[in-house]
């Protein structure tokens, strides 16, 4: 098993309080939950799969344009990967994807009750053309058969392979194992819908996928040292050095900059973590894992789910407690982040204990000595430092009108505009765009409140599991 597989706290389960309140005699079974969540999903607009439709659309469009060959195979690639998939017997579960399939899309704003029409031009996706459709026995071939020894990586929804292709480029084939066809199917198109149109350094990489009988597989060029929480939490962290753990933080900034304020549209990464941060050789963060994201229209001030999807530890607590997604969930998912490079700690230590409630008074107090890892032995720059405490501090804000922005978030790191940030603090309230008053609430929600809301969550996840 290679370095980056880990178990501990992958606790990426799909709870649905709401809707588990409301099927209070299921057994929450994952796949109960699994099967709560597709139900919901019917209702759910927001996925982007859709965009694999009008994308395929658009290249057939194209291709009769331009009459090119080149390309052709790949087209036709898609094209088969969408027969193989309409011909299976999904239509019923996946009614969002015909709702999104067209060049008109209906978006629902469920916190103003108005319905606002979007129309996507086809042209609207930079879609990566160069995308390769895999067949099942390529990849086969590259990992030896998917070999265990081959395996470097597991969540809760794939199992990640190493492989090499026949030109020699090294890969990691993401294989979805968990939940029926029918789920597997829209796993796979809601992570390929976001990660095919992102396109950044520090962003994972895909290469290409393959569906094949029952198989769906994303390819992506292979991180070498593998996540971060691998190697932050794992016995090679001593090559984890501050001047490293310092470009990574910048370097995860960058990309969830991207995600939410540059690239085509805002997107919501919604499970930023150490296992999510892939590294290259060159200890180079990339962004993976976008099986949650969501694309969030420009009019929403936010979106509200049913379904709490994440990672335990990483969750604001207004998305623990109304389900409330838009930037500043992932902005305190990141300062969850920046306090695990700071301290060396999990988000949730083998006592279950959030690292957030352990920092809170050292941050406080402005106890740095106390936060930073001793594994560090002093050697950091203190400065540096100084800049990530303060930047996480101001991430883990409970009150996600009082956490700062991503490009905010990327001067404060490098020790700039940090007067400036709390100078507008007083003015930031009628600044800010007007929540529901679910919000509200949020800011009175304290520390006790958080914690007792984990641990529901944690409850049924864990309950889930062992069912
Ligand atoms: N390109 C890659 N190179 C090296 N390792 C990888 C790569 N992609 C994924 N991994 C490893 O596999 C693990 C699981 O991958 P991933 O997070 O995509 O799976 P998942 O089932 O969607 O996870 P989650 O439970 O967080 O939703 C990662 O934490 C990482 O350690």
């Amino acid at each position: 098993m290679g370095p980056s597989y880990t178990m501990k706290n992958q606790l990426t389960l799909m709870s649905n309080i709401d809707l588990l309140s409301r099927h209070k005699d299921a057994t929450a079974s994952a796949h109960n939950l699994r099967e709560l969540e597709m139900e919901k999903e019917k209702e759910d607009e927001t996925s982007p799969r859709g965009v694999l439709e009008a994308e395929s659309e658009q290249q057939a469009s194209e291709s009769n344009a331009s009459g090119s060959s080149s390309s052709s195979r790949a087209r036709s690639r898609w094209g088969k990967i969408f027969k193989l998939w309409k011909i299976r017997p999904t239509k019923n579960h996946l009614p969002s994807l015909h709702t999104l399939s067209f060049s008109k899309l209906r978006w629902k704003s469920k916190s103003t009750k108005e319905d606002t029409t979007t129309t996507l031009h086809t042209g609207f996706y930079n879609f990566r053309s160069s995308l390769i459709t895999f067949s099942l026995s390529e990849l086969q071939y590259a990992t030896n058969n998917f070999s265990s020894e081959n395996l470097i990586g597991r969540g809760g929804f794939a199992e990640v392979y190493q492989g090499c292709l026949e030109e020699g480029k090294l890969i990691a084939v993401k294989k979805l194992t968990n939940g029926s066809l029918e789920e597997k199917t829209a796993d796979f198109l809601s992570e390929l819908g976001v990660i095919a149109h992102v396109d950044h350094p520090n962003t994972a990489k895909i290469i290409g996928c393959c569906v094949e009988r029952d198989m769906h597989l994303l390819v992506f060029s292979l991180s070498p040292l593998g996540s971060l929480g691998s190697l932050i939490h794992g016995p090679n962290k001593h090559k984890l050095d501050w001047s490293k753990r310092y470009k990574i933080a910048l370097g995860i900034a960058d990309g969830l900059l991207y995600l939410h304020e540059n690239c085509h549209r805002r997107i919501i990464h919604r499970d930023i973590k150490a296992e999510n941060i892939l590294l290259t050789e060159n200890f180079d963060p990339q962004i993976c894992d976008f099986g949650l994201a969501k694309w969030l229209p420009e009019q929403w001030t936010h979106c509200n789910v049913t379904k709490i999807g994440g990672t335990f530890g990483y969750f604001a607590p207004e998305y623990c407690m109304h389900g409330i997604v838009d930037e500043k969930t992932d902005i305190f998912s990141f300062g969850v982040l920046l306090l695990e490079i700071i301290s060396g700690r999990p988000a949730l230590d083998d006592m279950q204990k959030s690292l957030v409630l352990w920092a809170k008074p050292l941050l406080e107090a402005k106890n740095i000595e106390a936060l930073v890892d001793p594994s560090l032995d002093d050697d950091y720059d203190k400065d540096q430092v100084g800049h990530v405490v303060f930047t996480a501090s101001k991430c883990v804000d409970q009150s996600p009108i009082l956490r700062p922005c991503m490009s905010e978030v990327v001067t404060l790191l490098r020790g700039h505009d940090k007067c400036d940030l709390e100078s507008r603090k007083g003015q930031r309230k009628s600044l800010q765009r007007t929540y529901s008053e679910e919000l509200l609430d949020a800011q009175e929600y304290n520390s006790t409140k958080y914690l007792r809301d984990l641990n529901r969550h944690r409850q049924l996840a864990l309950g889930s599991c062992e069912s």
